[in-house]
């Protein structure tokens, strides 16, 4: 019987996983209800936020609820039930081509008020400051993270290796991080035995005082830092690290994370492009500030400026930029057809997806050439960047890793209640001029004091406690299920994590041990440790901060999986409901340039099949729905079959794709739910629908095939038009009929 209310909500997000949305969703749809479950949808996509956000412009049946708040309110009660699909979390330059395209669509929106000259536009960037980069994730995050791969992917991994390149004992590349002045090198960070607000502020060398942040609260003990990149420091770091680049003669590239780190990231970035253009942006600065060119959005934001001048003005700035570009040393490239680097956009490379896909081939990038090459990797801040040279250093001295025999590493973060760096945003400032920067208490102590200078980036962060509790206890339950050794990686030269350090080893002894190898390492040791014994094929759980494990589980799924589109990732919540994620990677946008044209998705959906299946298992144990129970398990079955037949998305036009993908998955699911004897009803009801998908299986192959090989108009990037879209994804007539029909 059904007790509590069976809802599931299945996010609306972008790019490819929006586009299989619409072909999956239906197929969804048709077996949960057949076991009384609603699947609701909430539109969380770049476009649908920027429309939610300006209601009072737009005609009503443009308006749009604003879903991100409702989820961020359903997410802290216990019947939270939400398959979160990857979203874009956009950069400036995103932001700008999104709200371009909604005003061609026409939607009466702003554009982005680089620098807001009126209360009007003021009032317009602070709307867009909250739809700018990691702005879902952390609203949806209210529990700790537990990504792993299930055991059916991980022997499919094995018994179908992706390619590996070679490691060279020689190879030249390397990771490149600052030895001082760096995030790392300043950190401060207190606990709060019990409740306090402070605040942020800034006193400058004439002893005036400017409040950058009037009121942060904190609860009995809480963490607190603060930290501070130094202008300077990074600025000489950066023009050391480039020269060095070139006598190597090795590629150049950058590795932040300016989506997530939305404040602090795309200023290190503005650093590079003007410290690699150096001569350039002093030649043309007068221009570039006419113009508005802002470096923080890459040499993008040059090349698409400096449309505006006279011809003969904008070839200079053209030459001037080829003619310095050839003195430094090559830049990895995004696109190298297409002429764009590594410095272009800053969401074009982020560091979680770039430095594992480099890890991958062999510790190479590709170069202006279209080739393969070694390369400088540069990671400014030595918080996490020892890291990527401990695993670079391990595969020099042993080898590529091998997908068919290493183990598997998973991964519990701590990320609840915007934990660490993911709370930072509005706790992030480029200092305008020399001074100091305090944490002071309601009382007016002062917990912390940074000293900075014009430019330097100060940046503080809050982890709460109980999220603390909560993550050190779901690493010990993850260790006694699968008895595996679980490593908390926390470096005690680091202020933050010295403070965690205690917190661990307190909370380590409310649970029952006995007979588990549960260890605090630095990250460098950390990552040795977890090599070595991945690579003898054995496991071992990562229990990381928050920015470790978002890298950490793009790292070691897409050297032991070739993506982490295929990893379980489920946040149990803090107040007792679900969200469950679909993979761990992003949202493939080369796959969408691929689509369209040649209506082909290469698109995985196994991170929405596996979502799906623990969804309705949680769903199934908390409301005591029998028949729930059934699809779940019946999905289970579709899964591991799904994966032996090797029904995944081919690479090209001519095989089954994202759509054929769906189809076979349907099959699996509709057989295994006609053949199970658990709950009669459910199997007199898919009996005919798997006898129908199995006598059409060709037809549905056929016909999903044929659309294939042409450009496909969807209407949009950003904001596709529903009705082009979802007849472009569901091409199978006699698939939408079976599923019409049932
Ligand atoms: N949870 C979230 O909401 C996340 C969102 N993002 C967002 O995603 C976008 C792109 O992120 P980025 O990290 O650069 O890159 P992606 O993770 O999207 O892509 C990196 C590569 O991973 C492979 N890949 C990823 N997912 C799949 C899949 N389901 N099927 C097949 N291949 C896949 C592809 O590699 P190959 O061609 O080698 O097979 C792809 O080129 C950004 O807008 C970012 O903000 C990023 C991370 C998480
Ligand atoms: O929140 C984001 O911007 C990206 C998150 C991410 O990369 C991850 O969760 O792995
Ligand atoms: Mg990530």
């Amino acid at each position: 019987m059904t007790t509590k209310s069976s809802k599931i909500i299945y996010t609306i997000t972008d790019e490819a996983p929006a586009l299989a949305t619409r072909s999956f969703l239906p197929i969804v749809q048709a077996f949960t209800k057949a076991a009384d479950i609603e699947v609701e949808t909430r539109d969380i996509s770049l476009a649908g936020r920027i429309i939610a956000a300006f209601p009072e412009n737009l005609s009503e049946d443009q308006k749009q609820s604003d879903d991100l708040a409702y989820l961020g309110d359903l997410a802290k009660t216990p019947e939270a039930n939400i398959i979160k699909l990857p979203n874009i979390s956009a950069s400036i330059p995103q932001l700008v081509e999104a709200i371009k395209e909604l005003q061609s669509q026409g939607y009466n929106i702003p554009d982005y008020p680089a620098d807001p000259k009126n209360d009007a536009e003021k009032d317009a960037k602070a709307r867009y400051a909250k739809i700018l980069g990691s702005a879902v994730n952390p609203v949806l995050r209210e529990g700790n993270s537990d990504r792993r791969v299930a055991d059916a992917v991980k022997q499919y991994a094995k018994k179908h290796p992706h390619s590996m390149g070679k490691w060279s004992s020689d190879s030249k590349t390397h990771v490149a991080h600052m030895t001082g002045g760096d995030f790392y090198g300043s950190e401060q960070s207190v606990v709060v035995d019990k409740a306090t607000d402070v605040r942020i502020e800034f006193v400058g060398a004439n002893g005036e005082t400017k409040v950058l942040k009037d009121k942060v609260a904190l609860k009995a003990g809480e963490v607190m830092d603060s930290s501070v990149m130094s202008r300077n420091a990074l600025r000489s770091f950066l023009e050391k690290e480039i020269a060095e680049a070139k006598e190597q003669g090795i590629l150049l590239s950058l590795h932040l994370k300016a989506t997530m780190m939305k404040v602090s990231d795309p200023i290190m970035f503005g650093h590079a492009v003007t410290v690699f253009f150096k001569d350039t942006f002093a030649k043309h600065a007068a221009t570039f500030k006419e113009i508005g060119v802002d470096p923080n959005n890459g040499l993008g934001d040059v090349y698409a400026k400096i449309q505006n001048l006279s011809a003969e003005k904008r070839a200079e700035i053209e030459a001037d930029l080829k003619a310095e570009m050839a003195q430094r040393p090559e830049l990895a490239m995004v696109n190298s057809d297409k002429g764009i680097t590594n410095l272009h956009v800053p969401s074009d490379m982020i560091i979680d997806a770039s430095m594992p896909a480099a890890i991958r081939s062999s510790g190479q990038m590709w170069g202006p050439d279209g080739k393969l090459h070694d390369t400088k990797a540069i990671i400014p801040d030595r918080s996490y960047a020892q890291i990527y040279q401990e695993v670079i250093q391990f595969c020099k001295e042993n080898g590529a890793f091998d997908p068919t025999t290493m183990g598997t590493v998973p991964n519990i973060g701590l990320m609840a209640q915007k934990a660490e760096e993911y709370g930072s945003h509005d706790k992030t400032f480029e200092i305008a001029e020399a001074g100091v920067v305090r944490v002071v208490d309601a009382n007016g102590n002062t917990l912390m004091e940074q000293k900075v200078e014009q430019g330097d980036i100060f940046r503080a962060c809050q982890t709460k406690d109980l999220p603390i509790q909560d993550w050190v206890k779901l690493a010990v339950t993850r260790a006694r299920i699968t008895n595996t050794p679980a490593i908390f990686w926390l470096d005690p030269q680091r202020a933050h994590d010295a403070n965690l350090i205690q917190k661990v080893e307190k909370y380590l002894q409310d649970h029952d041990t006995d007979g588990l190898e549960i260890k605090i390492m630095s990250p460098v040791e950390a990552m040795r440790y977890t090599c070595e014994r991945a690579k003898a094929g054995k496991d071992t759980i990562s229990v990381t901060g928050n920015v470790l494990r978002d890298y950490l589980t793009d790292l070691f799924p897409i050297i032991e999986l070739g993506t982490s589109a295929k990893m379980l990732s489920i946040v149990p919540l803090l107040d007792g409901g679900g969200l469950f994620e679909t993979g761990a990677g992003g949202s493939a946008p080369k796959h969408v340039e691929q689509f369209v044209e040649e209506n082909y998705l290469r698109w995985d959906s196994l991170g929405e099949f596996l979502a799906l299946a623990v969804s309705l298992e949680d769903l199934a144990y908390k409301t005591k729905n029998e028949k729930a129970e059934v699809l779940a398990e019946a999905l289970n079955k579709a899964n591991a079959e799904f994966l032996e037949k090797d029904k995944s998305p081919a690479r090209k036009v001519g095989g089954i794709d994202n759509r054929g993908s769906h189809f076979y998955l349907a099959l699996y699911w509709a057989q295994a739910l006609a053949e199970q004897s658990k709950n009669q009803e459910l199997k007199d009801k898919f009996l005919k629908l798997a006898q129908e998908l199995t006598d059409n299986e060709q037809k549905i192959v056929d016909e999903q095939i044929a659309a294939q090989g042409k450009p496909v108009d969807i209407g949009g990037y950003y904001h596709p038009n529903e009705e082009k879209t979802s007849k472009a994804m569901r091409p199978s007539e006699t698939l939408n009929a079976a599923l019409a029909g049932f």
